[in-house]
């Protein structure tokens, strides 16, 4: 026992093969890159003498090679400098009476675009979790305020109380009561199938799941007008009036419903308001030292994470600095073989795994463990301050500034009932948090769709680490959007919300780095919408050039074509290592490279533009919620590995058009091509290039006849763009 005290809670390794691989990388193809802008300077000045090629062209793809090469230095200096990867042991940790409470705090938003069954799905696995049940309090926030969602909580009670002992009698690894039931026996029960006593008990909690489940589809009828966007605040705890006597409710961990109040007239900050109610909610029930934030399409899959989290919380030597645990987003709607859209998401893990050995990962609004004194900022408020300052940055309920201070004890819930009500009506109010610092320097930030960004972002400003753990068996699953149309809207959200902070007082590269490393703020400045800027540039003007014969690039006779060559084969060969060493599949990146230029085409140019229009107050952001009910035609087309254009026309026609603006200077540039094929190589492999990769819209645009086609109308009005892109970029030759 003493020695096993003594061994660590966790191990970080660096990962020493890909450090060096990814050094010797940014080395060469950074000084590539400083050949190429040497080269772009020389020939500029020769350009601006000599007059012999228009001027205005050749700025814009300098422009586009300026700013690929900012987005390509934030990224590899912050995710490919130094990647580890972390071990936790979580049988090292002192025994269950010693472990500290945790809270979880469940989101959701609204009663039909987020049904029930599965949001229940998540209460009752994270009242599994394998946690002592007294230290473990789910809270479930409901922007929806609505009596669907309050009905569906109480019966997911009342399964719990019959699901949670099941699961721990048979110490079961899948706790999600749908994961399980539609899990293959063997990983489900693992060597459990031949006990006669599970059998009949498996029998029994199968049979109350499905009148769970039918009692929630019953209730559900009536969802979505049951949406309220104008009701006051309502907090239950859920509990069974007739088993209070019962011993057994010892065994369950507590679960309350929290509808914060809403009007019409009032800007209710998206999730981060949310969160923020749910943190001065919990405070004043439970106020558990840690939380786990989860989305109410993610849940907990691998029972041990509160456990594996709390390896680095209480882990002697790097515990006062971290703030957070974050797990990775892992979903279980996707087919791993034809990731189509790229819902995993994996290049941005990858990324974390790298940032990881800097000062830690950002958290990524779902799967991370919280230290709730990192989110008040308690250790930056000084030890005099009175009552009255205090009062200015948390509000005016007293009982919330106690319980900043100090744990809730038993002994401290002397207040009635009633009072606590009052209180807590007082803290969940939509005014509460008017002329205080929640939302500003306390709390999750508000004014963006990415609160977990800027939080981060100012989390580590503020001096706190963070961790990444990504064991083997995911912890958390979830679902990701598995067509097109959410994949951009959802994609058109996040870059919006890195845009929203590059352009607030929080832009990483003066807030930020002023504040931490400098390679910690490279990470927070990769904003992914300025890729309009190269897109725009490289997609359109050399391929304009190329029809009339003007030459952007170095003759294939001259030693500067090498330079060109070996920058695009090197960033390129750099994307297959990443891909393959993560343990992906060749197909991958080529799909991760086909919907990066998707989302360029199109969330990109809409972030950007939205942005942009609310910065110079044009226009007011709302927050999307990304689809999670899924369309039986578009689930199809998804298990057969083709992509679905049955989406918003607005969002089809600018990658459409520059698709066909693509393959037209193509194929009429060929004869040019032949012609003055030294000079203008080049300059075809770039539209080459493009119409390869997007392939796929080809065939939806002129070979597929089903109904996930791209419509005719949408194919003719991207020609007529590409044909106005064509006149105007024409225009530009004139200077
Ligand atoms: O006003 C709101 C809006 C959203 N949500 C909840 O926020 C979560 C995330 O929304 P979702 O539509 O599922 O968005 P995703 O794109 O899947 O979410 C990702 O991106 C968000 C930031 O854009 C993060 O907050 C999420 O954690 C992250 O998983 C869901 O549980 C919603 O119910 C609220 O509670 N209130
Ligand atoms: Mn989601």
């Amino acid at each position: 026992m003493e020695s096993s005290c003594r061994l660590p809670l966790h191990v970080c390794h660096v990962k020493k093969t890909e450090m060096v691989i990814n050094r010797l990388h940014i080395f060469l193809h950074g000084i590539a890159l400083l050949a190429l802008f040497y080269y772009r300077i020389t020939t500029l000045s020769l350009i601006i003498k000599t007059r012999e090629i228009p001027l205005l062209p050749y700025l814009i793809v300098i422009v586009s090679e300026i700013v690929l090469t900012f987005l390509w230095v934030m990224h590899q200096l912050a995710t490919q400098w130094r990647p580890v990867k972390r071990t936790v042991y979580p049988e090292r940790l002192p025994e269950d009476d010693k472990l500290p409470p945790i809270d979880v705090f469940i989101f959701t938003a609204h009663p039909s675009q987020e049904p029930s069954l599965e949001v229940m799905n998540t209460v009752i696995s994270a009242m599994s979790l394998d946690y002592p049940p007294d230290k473990l309090a789910v809270y479930l926030s409901d922007d929806g305020g609505s009596y669907v969602t309050l009905y569906a909580v109480r019966e997911a009670w009342k399964f719990a109380r019959f699901w949670i002992p099941f699961c721990r009698k048979y110490e079961l690894r899948i706790r999600c009561p749908e994961s399980y039931f539609s899990a293959d026996e063997e990983s489900a029960d693992d060597k459990l199938t031949c006990c006669s006593e599970f059998a009949a008990d498996r029998k029994i909690i199968e049979k109350k799941y499905a009148e769970f489940q039918e009692a929630l589809e019953k209730n559900s009828v009536n969802a979505n007008a049951s949406y309220s966007r104008n009701h006051p605040s309502r907090i239950e705890v859920i509990r069974d009036e007739n088993t209070d006597s019962d011993p057994d409710q010892k065994e369950m961990p507590l679960l309350v419903y929290v509808a914060r109040e809403k009007r019409p007239d009032h800007h209710h900050h998206f999730k981060a308001g949310a969160l923020n109610v749910m943190l001065r909610v919990s405070a004043l029930i439970s106020n558990a030292p840690y939380f786990l934030v989860l989305d109410c399409d993610m849940y907990c899959y691998d029972p041990s994470s509160a456990r594996q989290a709390m390896c680095l919380f209480l882990d002697p030597e790097t515990s006062p600095q971290i703030g957070w645990v974050q797990f990775p987003q892992k979903f279980h709607n996707i087919i791993s073989e034809h990731d189509i859209y790229d819902s995993g998401h994996n290049s941005d893990w990858r990324g974390l795994q790298g940032v990881d050995g800097l000062r830690g990962p950002m958290m990524c609004g779902s799967n991370f463990f919280m230290r709730r004194e990192a989110i008040y900022g308690t250790d930056r408020i000084q030890k005099d301050i009175d009552l009255k300052q205090l009062k200015k940055s948390f509000g005016s309920s007293n009982e919330f500034i106690r319980s900043i201070y100090k744990p809730l004890l038993p002994e401290d819930r002397q207040n009635s009932a009633e009072a606590l009500q009052n209180e807590l009506q007082l803290v969940s109010s939509c005014s509460y948090d008017n002329d205080t610092e929640w939302g500003k320097e306390v709390g999750y930030i508000y004014n963006t769709v990415s609160e977990d960004m800027v939080t981060s972002l100012v989390l580590h400003c503020r001096g706190w680490r963070s961790a990444y753990v990504d064991p083997a068996r995911p912890c958390f699953l979830g679902v990701c959007p598995t067509n097109l149309n959410d994949m951009l809207v959802q994609q058109t959200r996040w870059a919006l919300g890195a845009m929203q902070i590059a352009l607030s007082r929080f832009s990483p590269l003066v807030y930020g780095a002023l504040r931490m490393s400098i390679l910690q703020s490279m990470f927070y400045a990769q904003v992914g919408s300025l890729y309009v800027v190269p897109v725009c540039g490289l997609a359109i003007m050399p391929q304009i050039c190329l029809l009339y014969g003007i030459p952007l690039y170095p003759k294939v006779s001259d030693p500067f074509f090498i330079l060109f060559a070996f920058i695009f084969i090197s960033s390129q060969l750099k994307h297959v290592q990443e891909v393959i060493s993560y343990g992906d599949s060749f197909k991958n990146v080529l799909i991760e490279l086909r919907v990066w230029m998707m989302r360029s085409g199109a969330s990109y140019v809409y972030a950007f533009l939205e942005a942009i229009m609310e910065w110079i107050g044009l226009h007011k952001t709302h927050f999307v919620l990304t689809g999670k009910v899924v369309d039986k035609e578009q689930a199809k087309r998804y298990e057969q590995g083709i992509y679905d254009f049955q989406a918003s026309p607005q969002l089809l026609v600018p990658m459409c058009s520059l698709y066909i603006f693509n393959l037209a200077t193509f194929i009429i540039g060929i004869p040019m091509i032949f012609h003055k094929g030294d000079e203008l190589l080049a300059q075809a492999v770039l539209p080459f290039f493009g119409i390869i990769v997007n392939y796929h819209l080809l065939e939806g645009m002129v070979f597929r006849q089903d109904s996930g086609c791209i419509a005719p109308s949408v194919t003719l009005l991207s020609v007529a763009i590409s044909a106005v892109i064509f006149c105007c970029g024409s225009l530009l030759l004139l200077y």
